[in-house]
């Protein structure tokens, strides 16, 4: 039996983690579940916002699914104590190092893209997004200069190893789909990316059956939006990923549409929304659950060895969507449990 630790956390965290938990309950599979606390709510009640019980709990678990933190009440807290250092701990602890966030359209949700629906209908791109290092990891700080002028520094830096697992984990992935990558980067004027790039072309000797092309990320913010279906396989920088990757989720409809897979290179994932703790809908019941709920799918996919359960998942919201369940970030009226009603009642 496998067991998942759950990590709702804050926000509209808990809200969308109980749909999903909803949805794999009603497939009544063999998984077992341990709750524990993660983010402000943590910081609170154990005052850390990612207490040594909770990592026990991450290291002892087959899978780990995760829903947002951040606080608004943490904000003053020293850089240590916010809740979003949880996260970063988690995948920092556990080595999750690749960050698969797919994007495509569900079809019915042409309405809600910021794209043309011609243009929004051409989106099915999966962006892997380093989550291990880059300037969210480097060394950070503040300091007075002798000037008296107050700076903060954050270094980013990428060495070759950490390149090039993740540029294997974005050719293995461009290999299983339309045999495209897409490595983006910022080597016109960044350090960091001219070694990124002479590392992927590197890795890409082994790969002879994906097609590598490069592009700086400025234009790729760009071309996301004006053709998104030039693009098959994105690999890219934690920073770079970040934001692209909440780009993406506009032009597939909303941000609580897009779910992520957080692996390291044993098989083991943490699987979140790629959305925050919206402080601004949170308590309404106004949240997009699905976005959760394909995490859910994911996380039975690609750490449970149940891909047919996940396909049924995946299946259950695109039928959903099809049939006009629509929360308010998708132009409708239901609520975030309704939504959650809408995926049981077509499994
Ligand atoms: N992995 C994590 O836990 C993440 C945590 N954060 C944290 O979350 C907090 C809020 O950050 P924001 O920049 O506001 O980003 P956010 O992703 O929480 O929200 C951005 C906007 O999208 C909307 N939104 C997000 N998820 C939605 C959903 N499922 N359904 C409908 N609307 C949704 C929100 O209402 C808001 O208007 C901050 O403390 C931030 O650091 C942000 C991103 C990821
Ligand atoms: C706390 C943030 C780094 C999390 C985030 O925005 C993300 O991983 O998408
Ligand atoms: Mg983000």
């Amino acid at each position: 039996m496998a067991l998942i630790a759950l990590l709702p956390g804050d926000g509209i965290g808990p809200e969308v983690i109980t749909q999903a938990r909803r949805v794999l309950d009603a497939l009544d599979l063999d998984l077992t579940y341990e709750e524990v606390p993660v983010g402000g709510v943590a910081y609170h009640t154990l005052g850390h916002p990612l207490p040594e019980s909770t990592l026990d709990v991450a290291r002892r678990a087959d899978a780990l699914l995760f829903g947002a933190v951040g606080d608004p009440t943490c904000d003053n807290l020293e850089r240590s104590l916010r809740p979003e250092q949880a996260i970063l701990g988690l995948r920092k602890h556990l080595g999750l190092f690749s960050n698969l966030r797919p994007a495509t359209l569900f079809e019915g949700l042409e309405d809600a893209s910021a794209l043309k629906p011609e243009v929004a209908r051409q989106i099915d791109l999966v962006i892997v997004r380093e989550l291990n290092g880059d300037v969210y990891f480097g060394e950070k700080g503040r300091r007075v200069r002798p000037d008296g002028a107050r700076e903060g520094y954050d270094i980013m830096s990428y060495d070759e190893h950490e390149v090039r697992r993740i540029a294997r984990v974005g050719f293995e992935t461009a290999r299983k789909r339309r045999g495209q990558l897409c490595s983006v980067d910022k080597a016109n004027v960044l350090e960091t990316s001219q070694l990124w790039r002479d590392v992927v072309i590197e890795v890409a000797a082994d790969y002879p059956d994906v097609t590598l092309s490069h592009m700086y990320v400025d234009n790729a913010a760009m071309q996301l939006v004006r053709n998104p279906g030039q693009f098959d396989v994105i690999v890219t920088g934690n920073l770079f990923g970040d934001i692209l990757s909440d780009q993406a989720s506009m032009c597939a409809g909303s941000i609580g549409m897009l779910p992520s897979a957080s692996l390291d290179d044993a098989g083991k994932g943490l699987y979140e929304p790629i959305h925050g703790s919206a402080p601004d809908i949170a308590g309404q019941g106004k949240a997009n659950p699905c976005a959760a709920i394909l995490s859910a799918a994911l996380m039975l996919r690609h750490s449970l060895g149940q891909a047919a359960a996940a396909d049924r998942i995946e299946a259950a919201v695109a039928r959903a969507i099809r049939d006009g369940a629509r929360t308010a970030d998708l132009g409708g009226t239901m609520t975030t449990s309704a939504m959650g009603d809408a995926v049981l009642g077509v499994l």
